[in-house]
């Protein structure tokens, strides 16, 4: 068994990813760190969350300077399930110690710090850390995610515009133009803390973020290609649906679209609808991307859904560790 621990493991990313690990075959949940000043130290996860009684009755412990080696001498790795800010205070401590980081926040995925200024709102002092850390985008990195000691886990967003268009682009059939990436998140991916804009009565369906969310530098790094990016919060709990529209290059066919999606067709967690478009409903809770398509003319018109705490988070995370155990990339998600 290896030994896991959650700093975190109150919030919905990290709620999540413990109840993947404490179900898993081969993960033993060791410990579950909170903030110091946390008002939720000392409460059990399942007290929290009461769905997993009996599978999450650990303690949540305050995360203080004792913490770091207790942890590093009886983990394997550490998930950090914490704002960015956070992450990239916390996962040079535990890499120095020498435990594996798998960063579930933003902290670690865009090439460079002068970046996270601009999109972030904080200085990034960790150059060498963004240049070793691999980006836990599954289906594509696989071989650095393997040999990393710093995984920086997609975005939730970027996880499913990614999947949704590097086929395309690998296959050389995007015209230059912008793509316009139109995506509605569930409510959770804002996170458990109390926020205005979450509480029940003010969440309808509205934008956010025009022109300046974090994901859009995220999408364009990692596709090579110049995107627009809107999101939206909706009034559902969970799951992420993407509306992208695609200009296509000259004379490309409907059979070299359905060719250039072939490249995912092997993948385990992604499911390839053709012309039946996916919907909240048909990935929420599950660890899929559902990729549908139809085009007319040079007009491509892609739609891709995933649940933002399963592929779009938690569940990545636990395919990236799976992947640098050695372990079948969905031992614990699937089957
Ligand atoms: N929600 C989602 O759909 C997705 C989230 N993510 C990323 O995952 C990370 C976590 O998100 P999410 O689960 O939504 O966030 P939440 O707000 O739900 O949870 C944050 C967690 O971090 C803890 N925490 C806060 N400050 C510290 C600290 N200084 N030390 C240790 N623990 C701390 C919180 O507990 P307390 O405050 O009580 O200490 C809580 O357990 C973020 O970076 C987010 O961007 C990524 C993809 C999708
Ligand atoms: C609805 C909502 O607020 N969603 C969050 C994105 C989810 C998330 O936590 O982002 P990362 O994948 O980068 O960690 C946001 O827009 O900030």
């Amino acid at each position: 068994m290896l030994n896991v621990s959650i700093i975190g493991a109150s919030g919905y990313s990290g709620a999540e990813l413990a109840k993947l690990i404490a179900s898993h075959p081969n993960f033993n949940l060791k410990g579950c760190y909170v903030s110091q000043q946390s008002l939720d130290k000392g409460k059990l996860l399942s007290d929290l969350y009461p769905e997993h009684s009996g599978l999450l009755d650990l303690e949540l412990l305050p995360l203080c300077n004792e913490s770091y080696v207790q942890i590093a001498q009886s983990s394997d790795y550490v998930c950090l399930c914490t704002d960015h800010k956070v992450s990239v205070e916390l996962a040079p401590k535990f890499l120095d110690l020498g435990v594996k980081v798998f960063d579930l926040s933003g902290g670690f995925r865009l090439a460079s710090a002068s970046q996270y200024e601009q999109y972030y709102g904080f200085s990034h002092n960790h150059q060498t850390l963004l240049d070793s850390a691999a980006y836990g985008l599954v289906e594509w990195n696989k071989a650095n995610i393997a040999k990393a000691k710093l995984v920086a886990v997609a975005g939730c967003y970027p996880t499913a515009a990614l999947n949704a268009l590097k086929p395309l682009k690998q296959s050389g059939l995007l015209a230059d133009s912008q793509i316009i990436i139109n995506a509605v998140s569930g409510v959770t991916g804002a996170g458990r803390k109390a926020a205005i804009n979450t509480q029940f009565c003010e969440v309808s369906l509205a934008p956010y973020g025009l022109f300046n969310h974090r994901h859009g530098p995220e999408i364009t790094q990692y596709l090579d290609h110049p995107i627009l990016f809107t999101p939206h919060l909706g009034n559902f709990s969970r799951g992420i649906l993407e509306t992208i529209y695609v200009r296509l290059a000259d004379n490309v066919t409907e059979n070299d679209v359905t060719q250039a999606y072939q490249t995912l067709a092997d993948e385990p967690l992604i499911r390839l609808k053709g012309r039946v478009l996916p919907s909240i409903k048909s990935v929420a809770g599950t660890p899929y991307v559902d990729i549908g398509w139809q085009q007319q003319g040079q007009q491509l018109i892609v739609v891709v859904a995933i649940d933002n705490l399963l592929k779009g988070a938690a569940g990545q995370a636990l395919q990236c560790m799976n992947i640098a155990s050695g372990f079948n990339a969905t031992l614990g998600l699937k089957d």
